[in-house]
């Protein structure tokens, strides 16, 4: 059976608790701390349960090499791949203030720890989950690390393969039994061929006992509505105030309307899915009543006589009689009164019903 577990205080997730809503925030604050704050509450006020971020130490996820290339692009926010992450790094300060708001605003917030040394941060500062960026997926010493801190962890697997993610489950499982799996493939902005939303049910076989969710970079939402509606138990878009910024991930990213959007329709298709017993509901009775059929006599049939299938016919009948579905246990079955062509077989008119 997969787990139900607390993801955050107060909020179970799996089993058929309503999916947890990830609204990622990364790096579409543009470096500032105030489109930061108000994109938490955009995250809140669409009815996302947790605003994320991205928290690197620098100096732990890049080499210097990578730090110093060159970044000229449309994108960038310096001269090099190290000054525009700089620009758009936190600081530890600033983190604890985007916690402080997101508690007034009543939303939980997390971050993607991008190296080790982030993990030992968000440790400190007490985010609720971990979770793990899909460049970490295989990254098996900070799995070890973050799993032995015992955090839930919610640990995204773009760029991997089927046997990485084996090796995830079973290395995470050893120290931690409360992680998700999302499926994700990282690339901006996702195209639908490249999606793969089989892979859910795949995991959903893979690892039976934890819940499964997917992590999109489409654009719309009709691709995140339907993991849900294969199973995906958390669901993490990256989210925008503009889809114009500069900024690698604004393209692929959900504008408020779309965020609210995408969160009602996965609460209508949770309260679609229902229960999966398939029986007549209430709702349907009106319905049975005016266009149900029943059984008529397709010949008069007179007291006494042995019903057979070739005098019975079935039609939406006034009144109700016996069930559509009745009709072969009515033969065999003799008639206690005259029923004249066409009109209703009640329950009463046959003996022995
Ligand atoms: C794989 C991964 O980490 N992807 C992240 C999450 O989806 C992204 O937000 C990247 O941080 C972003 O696209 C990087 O953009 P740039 O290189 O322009 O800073
Ligand atoms: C890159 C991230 O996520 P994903 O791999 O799910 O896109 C992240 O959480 O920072």
């Amino acid at each position: 059976m997969p787990s139900t577990f607390e993801l955050c205080p107060g909020r179970m997730i799996g089993g058929d608790r309503p999916c947890f809503v990830i609204a990622e925030i990364g790096q579409n604050h543009q470096g500032d701390i105030e489109i930061a704050k108000k994109m938490i509450k955009m995250a809140k006020d669409c009815g996302a349960d947790c605003a994320k971020f991205q928290k690197s130490e620098l100096q732990y996820k890049f080499n210097k090499r990578a730090l110093e290339r060159p970044y000229k692009t449309k994108n960038s926010w310096g001269e090099t791949y190290g000054e525009h992450k700089r620009h758009l790094e936190f600081s530890h300060e600033q983190y604890r203030e985007l916690q402080k708001y997101a508690k007034e605003v009543g939303i939980f917030l997390t971050a993607s720890g991008m190296d080790e040394m982030a993990i030992e941060f968000l440790h400190e500062i007490n985010v609720p989950f971990f979770k793990v960026a899909s460049a970490d997926a295989n990254n098996f010493p900070y799995l070890e690390k973050a799993a032995k801190k015992g955090r839930p962890m919610v640990i995204s697997s773009g760029m991997q393969s089927i046997e990485t993610m084996r090796q995830v489950y079973k290395t995470v499982k050893e120290h931690n039994q409360n992680f998700v799996i999302l499926q994700c493939t990282s690339t901006y902005p996702l195209e639908p061929q490249d999606v793969n939303l089989r892979v859910i049910t795949e995991y959903q076989k893979e690892f039976p006992d934890i819940p499964i969710g997917y992590s999109g970079h489409e654009s719309g939402i009709s691709i995140s509505v339907a993991a849900v509606a294969l199973g995906a138990k958390v669901i993490e878009r990256h989210v925008t105030l503009d889809k114009t910024w500069r900024g690698s991930d604004h393209a692929a990213s959900l504008e408020p309307a779309e965020l609210a959007e995408l969160i009602r329709s996965i609460r209508l298709v949770e309260l679609a899915l229902g229960c999966g017993l398939k029986k007549r509901l209430p709702c349907e009775e009106s319905f049975h009543r005016k266009l149900g059929k029943s059984v008529v006599a397709k010949v008069t049939i007179p007291k006494g006589t042995v019903l057979s299938l070739d005098m019975l016919a079935v039609k939406v009948a006034e009144p109700i009689g016996v069930d559509a579905e009745d009709i072969f246990r009515l033969v065999g079955k003799s008639v206690n009164e005259d029923v004249s062509e066409d009109e209703t077989i009640t329950q009463q008119v046959v003996n022995g019903l």
